[in-house]
């Protein structure tokens, strides 16, 4: 698998750093690296007037200084302001700082004028508390300017880790970042503060990355392999989904994942639910089959059926016992099991009834698609990142988690996670989720693994919203669109 995807946190990449330098790599060649490719990414978007750089007390600061120098070299005017001490300089920062043969002015709010183009090198990976007092006046000083901004790194005031703005950030639109993205590039709010991300090659070898291990991988293609169709096989081959229908009144969502399973490729799916539901739901459908089930024993008569192998519950289901019910029926059978929406929020009393039930069947795949809300009403309040909620969700209840939103976080109990960020803002519709789950049990039908399955269908679903493109898109859109993505993906 290749390495390009890996994301580093700021501590990781400190490790990269360390471990290059220890490989007889000089650091300040690093920081020498960081900064000519910010300077060059300045020179060629922005060729023309004065550039403004603004430096702060550590290494961020240092590439800073290294630009300026580049800047300069190449024939442009360029003014350099230093937040904090120039004593207090040390290291690569120091000795780049030393190399900077025009004046450097102190970085005020009031000294911002007359520029073209702002370098923001003032804290990358070393932000490590509230931004505050006059570093807080600097940068919305910055943000007042109507300047575009070339971040260091990441933009100051955003943490690398988690994305969060750490008081106040710089808003950039572009971010040049070094070796590997970090999750704060990704993350919400971190991604918005970046603008474009451009990566930058610096001289660290991808062997580090041997040492330090990274489980955190921006959500892509190469990740996971879809599944294939082979030529002796038929409609059981490729998986039997059943999908739980909501009530009369609710049977859409359920429709809407059945059909999406369908276009993701099960061989067979199949809405079950009471006769009700059922007369509803034969309205709308054709190939999608209908199968009467009437309470959670006779949900386990029916996934006896050792053809039946990914069952999906939860879009419409209904709150309460009866769901609850169903659940534990599913999961003491032996299908992959994708878990959405009432599913979850029917447990949000007892989540250590779910959570024994999902670890007493580690042998089979179970995807739980939370939103932030459903995420909470089961997991309580969580601290830590996006990917360290998603993560500590998935070892607490056995499943591979789905934390959705523009910045869906995909993790496994054994710590392995993706960030996705292919989904367009116009997937945040009604239904959208619903069918999320079918793509995703579609995936499992056809025996991907949980995990895979779990990316894969996240990123699938985000590239139906992209390939909709424009505005109005409803969800009933997004199943017809998969067959696109899917040959865009097997080409
Ligand atoms: N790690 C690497 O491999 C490389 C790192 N480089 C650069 O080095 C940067 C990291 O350098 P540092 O670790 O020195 O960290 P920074 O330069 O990001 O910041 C550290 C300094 O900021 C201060 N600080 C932290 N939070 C603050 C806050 N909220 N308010 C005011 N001051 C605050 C700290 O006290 C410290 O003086 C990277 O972001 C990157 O730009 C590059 O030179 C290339 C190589
Ligand atoms: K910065």
């Amino acid at each position: 698998m290749t390495s390009e995807h890996v994301l580093l946190t700021p501590a990781e990449m400190g490790r990269a750093d360390a471990l290059a330098v220890a490989s007889g790599i000089q650091s300040f060649k690093l920081m020498e690296a960081a900064g000519n490719a910010v300077a060059e990414l300045v020179a060629e978007r922005y060729p023309d007037g004065q550039v403004l750089i603004l430096c702060g007390p550590g290494n961020n600061g240092g590439d800073g200084f290294v630009a300026a120098k580049k800047l300069k070299e190449l024939g442009r005017e360029v003014r350099v302001a230093l937040f904090g001490d120039r004593e207090r300089l040390a290291g690569d920062a120091a000795f780049f700082a030393d190399l900077w043969n025009g004046p450097i002015q102190a970085a005020r709010p009031d000294g911002l004028r007359g520029a073209k183009v702002l370098v923001d090198a003032l804290l990358g990976a070393g932000l490590d508390r509230e931004i505050e007092g006059g570093l807080a006046e600097l940068i919305e000083a910055v943000n007042g300017l109507r300047v575009p901004i070339v971040a260091v790194d990441v933009p100051s005031g955003i943490d690398g880790t988690s994305g969060q703005v750490r008081g106040v950030a710089i808003k950039a639109d572009v971010s040049v970042t070094f070796f590997r993205l970090k999750p704060g590039h990704l993350l919400l709010p971190g991604r918005q503060q970046c603008g474009e991300v451009v990566l930058a090659e610096i001289g660290i070898p991808d062997s580090v990355l041997g040492d330090i291990r990274p489980n955190l991988n921006r959500n892509n293609p190469d990740l996971w392999q879809l599944p294939r169709l082979e030529a002796d096989g038929h409609k059981f081959t490729r998986g039997h989904c059943v999908v739980m229908s909501g009530g009369p009144l609710q049977t859409g969502a359920s429709r809407m994942t059945a059909t999406a399973a369908l276009r993701t490729g099960a061989g067979l799916v199949t809405l079950a639910g009471a006769h009700s539901s059922l007369l509803i739901q034969a309205n709308h459908v054709t190939a999608i089959m209908l199968k009467p089930v009437d309470g959670a024993a006779s949900l386990q008569l029916l996934l006896h059926d050792q053809r039946i192998n990914t069952v999906v519950i939860g879009p419409a289901a209904g709150l309460g016992e009866a769901t609850k019910a169903n659940v534990l029926a599913v999961l003491a059978s032996q299908v992959a099991t994708v878990l959405d929406a009432d599913a979850l929020t029917s447990f949000k009393d007892s989540p250590e009834a779910l959570f024994s039930a999902i670890k007493a069947r580690p042998q089979r795949a179970v995807v739980m698609t939370p939103h932030e809300g459903e995420f909470e009403r089961l997991f309580g309040k969580v601290d830590g990142s996006k990917v360290d909620r998603a993560r500590s969700a998935a070892l607490r209840s056995g499943a591979i988690v789905v934390l959705k939103g523009s910045d869906t976080v995909v993790a496994a109990p054994d710590g392995h996670a993706v960030i996705n960020d292919n989904a367009p803002a116009i997937l945040g519709t009604a239904g959208s989720g619903d069918v999320l789950a079918g793509i995703i049990a579609g995936l499992l039908a056809q025996g991907m693994k949980g995990f895979d399955a779990a990316c894969a269908g996240v990123w699938i679903h985000g590239e139906t919203g992209n390939l909709w493109g424009g505005p109005g898109l409803i969800a009933e859109d997004l199943p017809g669109l998969i067959p696109d993505v899917l040959a865009e993906l097997t080409e």
